[in-house]
């Protein structure tokens, strides 16, 4: 539904997109991270047909950005990282004057704004002039703007920045119904976590190229080539992390309580063979397992200096 292939775009000497490429699937929810500078407002302004790229090619659902704009336009809603809700007009009127844009039959347009006002949870908010409203209504009021058409692609950079806990899981829940409702929806976001909850797959891009991306759950559990494994014991874990310390294929063995963490290049047959080793070993084993590092963590190691070089698929 959505595709970048090769993009590339420089503002002077600057290269905020170099040789960027990416696919989402339909009704997927796609989390964009990557540092401050990284590209990803420059590649969501490319796919809303706002910027040209210098080379490369981005489409959505198979339109050319650049030859079909108008078409694309057409199909995709966006939510800009700053954007300005006109003073002196209530919600229910700024949605109407956007439906009216969009050449909504004006019978339509009542019912079609009552529908969004309740979508974005801002249902009793029609008469309420925009520029009193606090920042998360304004937000999921801007929302509810690239709805108005019905687009399949959701381009939304950093929806939930500056908001409080509650206002972000109540933007965390629309985007939830938005997947409900079949819409693919690419999301850019600084609170890691939060994207992991929400996005099917997630991108780590930096300096303009992607640099690792699948599901989120593939992403964390891929570590320098290999897990992190820690094995619990009654007790003896010091002489335990020695031990493994002198095994193949582990590496980095510390004591950490009761339990060894270590990392482990084998494969499956092997850490059976292994874990058999430490309990002929004498150690009453309590639990053997694999730790998963979390999105902020792989984020930190595939970004910034010496990041490690996990290749994108
Ligand atoms: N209009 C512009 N003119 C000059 N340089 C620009 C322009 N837009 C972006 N850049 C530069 O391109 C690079 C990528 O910027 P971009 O805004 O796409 O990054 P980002 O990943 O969205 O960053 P952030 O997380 O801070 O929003 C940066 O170095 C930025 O300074």
């Amino acid at each position: 539904m959505i595709r970048f292939d090769g993009v590339s775009k420089a503002f002077g000497a600057t290269r905020a997109l170099d040789g960027f490429s990416l696919a989402a699937g339909r009704g997927l929810v796609y989390g964009l991270i990557g540092p401050n500078g990284a590209g990803k407002t420059t590649a969501m302004s490319i796919l809303a047909t706002l910027l040209l790229p210098d080379a490369g090619t981005a489409t959505v659902d198979g339109l050319n950005v650049v030859d079909r704009a108008a078409e694309v336009r057409g199909r995709i809603g966006y939510m800009p990282d700053f954007f300005g809700v006109y003073d002196g007009l209530r919600a229910g009127e700024y949605l109407e004057f956007f439906a009216a844009a969009h050449q909504i039959p004006v019978q339509r347009r009542p019912g079609l704004v009552k529908t969004l006002l309740e979508l974005v949870n801002l249902p009793d908010k029609a008469g309420v002039y925009v520029d009193s409203l606090s920042r998360g209504m304004k937000q999921r009021l801007a929302l509810a703007r690239c709805l108005v058409h019905d687009p399949d692609v959701l381009i939304l950079d950093e929806p939930a920045s500056g908001l409080d806990p509650r206002a972000r899981a109540e933007m965390k829940e629309i985007i939830r119904q938005l997947k409900r409702l079949d819409k693919t929806v690419l999301i850019s976001s600084h609170i890691l976590p939060e994207l992991a909850e929400i996005c099917d797959r997630v991108a780590i891009m930096e300096a303009g190229k992607l640099v690792v991306s699948g599901p989120v759950a593939e992403i964390t559990a891929v570590s320098q080539g290999a897990r992190r494994l820690c094995i619990e014991v009654l007790d003896r874990a010091t002489e335990l992390a020695g031990f493994l310390s002198t095994r193949p294929g582990v590496s980095e063995a510390h004591a950490d309580g009761t339990a060894a963490g270590f990392f482990f290049s084998g494969d499956r047959k092997e850490q059976a063979a292994l874990l058999q080793a430490v309990i002929e070993g004498g150690w009453s084993v309590v639990e053997c397992g694999e730790v998963r590092r979390n999105l902020e963590e792989v984020f930190m190691a595939v970004t910034g200096e010496g990041g490690e070089n996990i290749d994108g698929n």
